[in-house]
């Protein structure tokens, strides 16, 4: 039986306003994530997964708002909650972990000053028990000699390390989700796996709800149970992860995967979706102009994300077509 989601995201469309126009880089997202489930956002640059996860914590930029939608957690639609309540939610409840950790330290304070203040924040703890929280975090990140690291400043450690101090102060407040917005993109191939190792180690000892940003698919695939394919700020495709790889539908997740793992020559354009330039007035298809097996019922349907066969789900009317042949 499936649970209750933790996090629903439901019928998301975000705005943003540049002074020469008004643009929506998020339309009709919606989707659940699940207590000790990851879900996967994949999607090239600019289809919208960032200020998917900052809508979430309200942490938008100031030129962007939600137009419509609602995100529930905790019987809670955090797009009606107060500063101060929103406040609560960040961190304790729901943590981001974003890409380049060194933006998220302060260079010159240690690393024991940031976990201690973090915690303390949040929790109504002493120094010194917030101090042995944060090595017990850290052993459990399996970080090499914890009280050393606390003394330590930022840049006295590796990219990967302080990734890894990241977490580990992001788990000291045992949050019930994640949002982990490609956390591995700045880092090596072992320091990548080994980020990935701790996010699904917290999956399962935690069952934190884990919400995985990446445009790198092989990432992905290693932690997701369930993956979200963005397109010009539609999700396009979602499915469980097996599922996803193996039976691509929409046309540009065969394209994404084939570009990805080498299967065919093709390459992804890389031209932008015309679709986040201004508002889908006309409702077509937000693939439409890039797309190979387009044809003229894709410019007049209505963008209906269609479960055609249970949990995969396609937004794409010659996918839907072709089943129905
Ligand atoms: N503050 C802003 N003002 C204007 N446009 C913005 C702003 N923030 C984002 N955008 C635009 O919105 C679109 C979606 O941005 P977003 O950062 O969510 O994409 P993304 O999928 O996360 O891409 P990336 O992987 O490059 O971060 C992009 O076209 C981006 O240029």
């Amino acid at each position: 039986m499936r649970q209750q989601p933790i996090l629903t995201v439901n019928n998301l469309n975000i705005s943003v306003s540049t002074p020469l126009a008004v643009a929506q880089p998020v339309r009709e997202v919606s989707f659940t994530l699940q207590s000790g489930k990851v879900l996967g956002i994949v999607g090239e640059s600019g289809s919208g997964k960032t200020l998917t996860c900052l809508s979430i914590l309200s942490l938008l930029p100031e030129n962007a708002k939600v137009e419509l939608g609602n995100i529930n957690f905790r019987n809670q639609n955090l797009l009606e909650c107060s500063e101060e309540e929103i406040r609560q939610v960040r961190g304790k409840e729901i943590a981001i972990i974003m890409q380049n950790p060194m933006i998220a330290f302060n260079p010159v304070r240690t690393i024991e000053s940031h976990f201690i203040e973090t915690i303390r924040t949040h929790l109504p703890i002493t120094k010194r028990q917030a101090k042995i929280m944060a090595v017990e975090y850290l052993e459990k990140m399996d970080l090499p000699n914890p009280r050393t690291v606390l003394k330590q400043y930022p840049f006295q450690l590796s990219g990967g390390m302080l990734q890894r101090v990241m977490i580990a102060i992001t788990m000291s407040l045992n949050p019930s989700i994640i949002i982990a917005d490609e956390p591995t993109t700045a880092l090596d191939a072992t320091n990548q796996l080994q980020v990935l190792q701790q996010l699904d180690k917290l999956k399962k000892e935690y069952n934190t709800g884990i919400l995985l940003v990446s445009h790198d698919l092989r990432v992905v695939a290693q932690l997701a149970d369930e993956v979200a394919v963005m397109y010009g700020g539609y999700i396009v495709e979602q499915a469980p992860v097996l599922e996803l790889y193996n039976h691509p539908k929409h046309p540009y997740t065969r394209v994404l995967f084939e570009s990805r793992f080498g299967l065919t020559r093709k390459k992804i354009q890389n031209d932008s979706p015309s679709s986040t330039s201004s508002i889908n007035k006309e409702n077509k298809c937000p693939y439409l102009d890039r797309c190979e097996d387009a044809d003229h019922t894709c410019t007049n349907y209505n963008l209906e994300f269609v479960e055609f066969q249970k949990d995969h789900l396609v937004r794409c009317v010659k996918v839907l077509e072709s089943i129905g042949d």
